[in-house]
């Protein structure tokens, strides 16, 4: 007891400093408060180059850390450099508004930043989520104090190197690894921080709404869990529907909050579909995430291999049809073999949780109506994809679904312009595009009398 209560004083402890550093380098004649805005977007695109200088590092570094291919941590460094190129453009265009008020004034808003960030993230995109948080926080002047998750803090940290190398003044950037409840609690906490900013789970999320209720009400945004659904009518191919099911289901070994999870398939094409899709899902290759043709790695750590063994056990044990997978691949590794399920209920556990594994669930239906009604029938909202060649289907669905982002004949259709976030308990607030900004920015309203 008295260790534990050692440790807490010590996560405590790191992050008092962390935050008195970020708070005086958010005083008002600090360096980094009187730079100019195109200087501060200098800075960050500074970062942008010196992470393209690195990349092969960076990404050597989080396949390491995280077990994801090469391939796609590449990828995710290319994104993150992406992200940081159009935040930095927006350094110099936040500007308020002038106001036609009733009375003898001359109104206009100012748009501040809203002070010290707490920046709370997981371990599927461990350098993404960085990009995604700093980008809009440093765009508008923020200062930031960023924990990565307990298992992949490796990437964070040679960011907040990189962030040095760049010449961003002391103490704007704050990288503090330790784990959730002890340093991610004293986050959330912590009086001195003006807004928590959390990617993870939604049960974290909700302990997160209660800390920020018990402090010092901080602004918050969250994106959190999904069970997403993407639906396919019978009038489109059938071998170009299997890819994007198996895209949005199975990248990043399923790790992924918006993972399409719920494959809905109309009649018409199902025993086809769950044919190819099983084949397709066979034919994965899975292993040494850095070998040139391996698909999917390892799941991140025991816990989830658990999670995700247990998942799939209780989707035997309710009554879905197994496929192809179905178990662990390997004695040694958190290696899951690719697994489709088909036959599964809309009440049966694997459709209703978030497995986060690679996992697909088929699940039949007849309808628009039907399935608009069963595709909404979930606690989360985070993404929702549809197939079909018909625009009037697919405009039903994508105005009918509840959720965050549609992705019509297409999944995963990220880009840095486009907002994204959670309906429901997938999440409060927006990250990427110009919503993105406004989490990070105060409304100032200035009245003058004439
Ligand atoms: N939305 C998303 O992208 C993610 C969703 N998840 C979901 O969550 C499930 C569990 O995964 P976990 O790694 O346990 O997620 P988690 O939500 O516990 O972890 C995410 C982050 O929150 C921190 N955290 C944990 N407890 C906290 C607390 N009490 N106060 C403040 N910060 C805290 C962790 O240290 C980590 O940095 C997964 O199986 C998946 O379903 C997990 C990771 C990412
Ligand atoms: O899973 C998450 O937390 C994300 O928001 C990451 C996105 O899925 C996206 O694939 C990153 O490129």
């Amino acid at each position: 007891m008295r260790s534990k209560i050692v440790t807490i004083l010590k996560f405590q402890e790191d992050v008092n400093k962390a935050v008195a550093a970020a708070k005086a380098a958010f005083e008002r004649n600090s360096e980094w408060r009187t730079m100019s805005p195109a200087s501060r977007g200098e800075l960050i695109l500074k970062l942008a180059d010196l992470m393209k200088r690195d990349k092969e590092y960076l990404a050597a570094l989080e396949s390491l850390d995280n077990g994801k291919t090469y391939k796609n941590a590449l990828h995710d460094v290319g994104f993150s450099i992406d992200v940081l190129k159009y935040y930095a453009g927006y350094c110099d265009k936040i500007h308020g508004s002038t106001i036609p008020s009733d009375g003898n004034f001359m109104t206009m808003t100012i748009k501040e930043p809203v002070g010290v960030v707490g920046q709370i993230i997981p371990w599927n995109y461990p350098l993404g989520m960085v990009a995604w948080k700093w980008a809009p926080a440093l765009a508008t002047g923020c200062t930031v104090v960023l924990k990565p998750a307990e298992q992949t803090p490796l990437t964070a940290l040679v960011l907040a190197a990189l962030a040095k190398e760049a010449g961003f003044p002391k103490g704007v950037v704050n990288v503090l690894p330790g784990y959730g409840p002890t340093a991610g609690g004293a986050i959330v906490q912590h009086p001195g921080i003006n807004k928590v900013a959390f990617t993870g789970s939604t049960e974290v999320g909700n302990k997160i709404m209660e800390g920020v209720g018990q402090s010092n009400l901080k602004r918050v945004s969250l994106e959190l869990g999904g069970k997403s659904p993407l639906v396919i009518f019978d009038d489109v191919d059938v071998d170009r529907a299997v890819e994007i099911a198996y895209g949005a289901c199975f990248s990043n070994h399923g790790q992924n909050c918006c993972a399409g999870s719920r494959t809905y398939v109309q009649a018409g094409i199902y025993d086809e579909f769950v044919k190819k899709a099983a084949e397709k899902a066979k034919r994965t290759k899975v292993g040494d995430p850095f070998a040139e043709d391996t698909v999917q790695g390892p799941q991140v750590n025991q816990e989830m291999l658990d999670k995700v063994l247990r998942l799939i056990e209780s989707g035997k044990k309710e009554g879905a049809h197994l496929q192809t997978g179905g178990c662990r691949k390997g004695n040694e590794g958190y290696f899951v073999e690719p697994t489709v399920f088909s036959d599964v209920k809309d009440d049966m556990t694997i459709a209703r949780e978030e497995i986060f594994g690679p996992v697909q669930s088929i699940l039949k239906f007849e309808t628009l109506e039907e399935v608009i009604k069963r595709a909404n029938d979930t606690t989360y909202g985070l993404a929702a994809g549809v197939l079909t060649n018909n625009i009037t289907t697919a405009l039903a669905y994508a105005k009918s679904v509840r959720a965050g982002s549609v992705w019509v004949n297409c999944y995963h259709a990220f880009s840095p312009q486009a907002p994204f976030g959670g309906f429901k308990q997938s999440g409060i607030g927006r990250e990427l595009g110009e919503e993105g900004l406004k989490e990070y920015l105060e409304l100032k309203t200035v009245s003058i009398k004439v």
